[in-house]
């Protein structure tokens, strides 16, 4: 059955500097299969017949992103990196305001740092999140035991892990909506680690889709030194 996937803006937040992966540059720069880690990030949506537009919050003084192929790329727009990653998210959005988005369009946000993101987990995430009243994220059923520690390391509980999830990207909300709770979590200084907390933090519930348990983030060595073992069986 073929079904119309709704249009949507994309946004990459790649403005991190990678202190956990303690490489000779920002993660996102690494080498994978022959190309960037931005550069599979970025592949996933350029190619989709649904996007309206792009764009990529860089760094202000990055100086990797001019010699990747992509970087004259017309549908690719710049924003300024903010000092967290929801700046740089919110950066993003005015720029797509700028670029004649609406607020009732759908927005993707997907880290750059998550370069294994599969076309059936990103049409899966569109497909169910289309008629949707808020929006939502791509996430995983925690896997493994989860341990409440003291401040001495020490196990005080058992976690029930059977409501447990771990957010994922892309997370698909409205530009109006997003934008709102953005800004109004940053005011008020509110903890926000992805865009699903802000919109919790506004009041709204966004909804999980499972999505596959290897579109990993790459935050520390061991993480890209999997991914380049598994993109190796690939070739
Ligand atoms: N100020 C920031 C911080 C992070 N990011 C982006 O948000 C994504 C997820 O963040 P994370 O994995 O934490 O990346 P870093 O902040 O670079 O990693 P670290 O915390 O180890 O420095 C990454 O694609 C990163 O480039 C961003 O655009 N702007
Ligand atoms: C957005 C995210 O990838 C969802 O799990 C995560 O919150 C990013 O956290 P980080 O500390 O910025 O890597």
């Amino acid at each position: 059955m073929s079904f119309c996937l709704p249009a949507f803006w994309a946004v990459i937040p790649a403005a991190g500097v990678g202190a956990r992966m303690a490489a000779d540059r920002p993660k996102q720069y690494l080498q994978l299969g022959g190309r960037t880690i931005l550069e599979h990030s970025l592949g996933c949506f350029l190619d989709h017949p649904s996007l309206e537009g792009l764009v990529v919050s860089l760094a202000v003084d990055d100086p990797y992103w001019p010699s990747l192929a992509c970087a004259g790329d017309p549908r690719i727009q710049r924003a300024d990196g903010g000092s967290q990653r929801s700046g740089s998210v919110l950066n993003a959005l005015l720029q797509l305001n700028a670029l004649g988005a609406s607020d009732d369009d759908w927005v993707l946000v997907h880290d750059a740092a998550r370069p294994n993101l599969s076309r059936e987990d990103l049409d899966k995430l569109l497909a169910e999140l289309a008629d949707d009243p808020v929006g939502g994220l791509l996430a995983v059923p925690a896997r493994d035991t989860l341990k409440r520690v003291d401040k001495h390391g020490r196990v005080v509980e058992t976690i029930d892990r059977s409501l447990i999830w771990q957010a994922y990207t892309p997370q698909m909300f409205r530009l109006g909506a997003l934008h709102r709770a953005l800004a109004d979590s940053l005011v008020a200084d509110a903890v926000i680690t992805d865009e699903a907390s802000a919109m919790e933090w506004s009041g709204q519930a966004p909804r999980l889709v499972e999505g596959r348990a290897d579109n990993i983030k790459v935050t520390r060595p061991e993480d890209l030194e999997w991914l380049r073992l598994r993109w190796a069986n690939r070739s």
